[in-house]
């Protein structure tokens, strides 16, 4: 089937491709990765109450506010899911994410498993999930290390709770071990790809089908 005929005649509902992993796992790396190679995909920037770290952009990798422009937004109603992460909090803004489902564009998630559940709760259908595991705990201590964008108390609280969050992991749809960085960013474009070719986002399929068999 050509792209044009997939695109003009079938259609396909945008899906919310949701990232998770202990710190330090690669979820953001992997992520640039996607949005690199994927420009239709649109990134989720979340808010955060956390103090940016000195490779980040405000508006970029994250919107950085007050606790109590926090609190505001989440009394509003203006964000899908937050959660309390390693001390700060975090979350999705509702309004961007909706228009680009609306228009028909995947949005990519790189959130915590308390925030995967709360989207998932909402859009059981529209979600698929991957969970990212490192390929061992030194090596995961190391990654975060050699980041050296955090202090060490903060590395010892992350390290604590990646015990917590690993323990979720047969809460996902695809777990993936993230030991070979291209190894991993094929296996996630390749579930990416497979997940939008699901029957069920095809929107236009029934009628196209019907009109293959009223041509028969
Ligand atoms: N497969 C890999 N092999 C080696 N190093 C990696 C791999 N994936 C990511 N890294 C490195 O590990 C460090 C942590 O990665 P990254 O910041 O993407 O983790 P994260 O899961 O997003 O962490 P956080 O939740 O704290 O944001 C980075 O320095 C990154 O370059
Ligand atoms: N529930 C949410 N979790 C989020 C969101 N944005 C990021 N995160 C997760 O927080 C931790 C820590 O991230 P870091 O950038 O401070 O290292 C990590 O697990 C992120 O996935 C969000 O909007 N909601």
């Amino acid at each position: 089937m050509s792209a044009h005929l997939e695109n003009d005649i079938i259609g396909r509902r945008g899906l919310m491709f949701v990232l998770s992993s202990p710190s330090g796992a690669g979820k953001t790396t992997l992520t640039r990765l996607l949005r690199d190679e994927e420009p239709s995909l649109t990134l989720s920037v979340s808010v955060t109450t956390r103090a940016r770290r000195a490779s980040e952009v405000d508006g970029i990798h994250y919107r950085f506010i007050s606790p109590e422009e926090f609190f505001d937004l989440r009394e509003r109603g203006e964000l899908l899911e937050w959660a309390e992460v390693h001390g700060n909090f975090y979350g999705s803004p509702r309004r961007e994410i909706e228009r680009s489902l609306a228009a028909g564009r995947d949005i990519l998630f790189d959130i915590d498993y308390q925030g995967a559940m709360q989207v998932r709760e909402k859009a059981p259908d529209d979600v698929v999930s991957v969970f990212i595991l490192p390929p061992s705990i030194p090596e995961l201590r190391h990654r975060l290390e050699r980041r050296a964008e955090d202090s060490a108390e903060v590395i010892s609280r992350r390290l604590t709770a990646a015990k917590g969050e690993i323990g979720r992991w047969r809460d996902y749809d695809y777990v993936l071990v993230n030991d070979d960085l291209q190894r991993t960013f094929a296996r996630l474009r390749a579930i990416l790809s497979a997940e939008r070719l699901r029957r069920e986002r095809q929107t236009g399929l029934t009628s196209f089908v019907e009109g293959l068999l009223n041509d028969l």
